[in-house]
């Protein structure tokens, strides 16, 4: 069986913890059942040890796998990362999304997307990484009753990502300890009246709207002042050809759209400027989570 979901950028500047969509890099991995456990891991995290003795996906697969089933199976996991680990780039809620689903279908039960989704809920509590991990796309997403509510938007073949990845990582849960702990009425009323016109802008495709709408007072100046070169990248993005320059998810990774005919120009003139940096180019991804028995 093979399962791959896509990486996914959360927050799209204003929409803190309920904005996020999905890129085309991905995790895939390959389960077959096996003698003995063994792992096997390529690409990103390959050089970490502690993913091959303590690896995230294999305690949550085993958890829903041991709970579904009566077996006692052993597998072989060969695990192919395109994700960089805690760039903000969805890192943790691939490996989620992923173990969950994969414990559902190594036993043939059928598992929808929304459930799947709730599942995740447990092991991440915001929905704005998850959502498009599952669903792919542009999502809108909340929690309520211990509950997703979500609406999905295809994105078009049109624009592409540009994202810039720097080499240090940001654990998400520290970075969320150096946010306020409150926010003034103006800050609250910007990131509202921002987040709301960047939906807006999202659903009605109004392309255009992008840099006015991705202003936030939220979070990321706190954020990325551990970090001042990212302001930079910022800058240079919005230069160059970027629609909007946001940080993504927790950061460190700086994630741009740009048209498609923009997105080159926009990539070359980054890697120019950040050469110690690695810039990518994506499409968007409108599948998310996928299955291959
Ligand atoms: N491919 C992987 N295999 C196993 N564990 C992973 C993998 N990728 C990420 N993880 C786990 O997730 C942690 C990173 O999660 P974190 O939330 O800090 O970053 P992120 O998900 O990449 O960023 P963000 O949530 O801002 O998008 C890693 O330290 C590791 O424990
Ligand atoms: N909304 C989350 C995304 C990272 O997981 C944050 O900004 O902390």
């Amino acid at each position: 069986m093979r399962i791959s979901v896509p990486a996914t950028s959360a927050n799209l500047g204003p929409g803190f913890d309920c904005l996020g969509l999905a890129v085309s890099l991905k995790n895939q991995v390959v389960i077959r059942p096996s003698k003995f456990h063994s792992v096997s891991l390529k690409g990103e995290g390959a050089n970490n040890p502690a993913l091959k003795d303590n690896n995230m996906f294999i305690s949550i697969f085993n958890d829903f796998y041991h709970n579904l089933s009566n077996k006692k199976r052993f597998f072989r996991f060969e695990f192919f990362n395109e994700i960089p680990l805690s760039r903000g780039l969805g890192s943790s809620s691939a490996v989620i999304v992923s173990a969950i689903a994969s414990a559902y279908a190594i036993e043939g039960i059928e598992l929808e997307r929304d459930k799947l989704l709730n599942l995740a809920l447990a092991y991440e509590s915001h929905p704005d990484n998850i959502t498009p991990a599952v669903m792919g796309g542009f999502n809108v997403a909340t929690v309520q009753d211990n509950e997703v509510k979500y609406i999905n938007k295809h994105m078009p073949r049109s624009l592409k990502a540009v994202i810039v990845v720097p080499n240090r990582p940001i654990s998400t849960q520290l970075s969320r300890k150096t946010l306020p702990f409150k926010y003034s009425k103006e800050d609250t009323v910007f990131n509202i009246s921002h987040s709301s016109l960047l939906t807006a802008a999202f659903m009605s495709e109004n392309w255009e709207m992008l840099k006015y709408a991705s202003q936030d007072m939220v979070h990321q100046k706190y954020r990325m002042k551990h970090m001042p070169e990212l302001f930079d990248v910022q800058k240079t993005a919005l230069k160059n050809g970027a629609l909007m320059s946001t940080l993504s998810g927790s950061g460190s990774t700086l994630f741009s759209i740009a048209y498609n005919q923009e997105a080159n120009k926009l990539e070359q003139a980054l890697k120019a400027k950040f050469p110690h940096f690695r810039v990518f180019t994506l499409d968007f991804d409108n599948q998310g989570v996928k299955i291959e028995i």
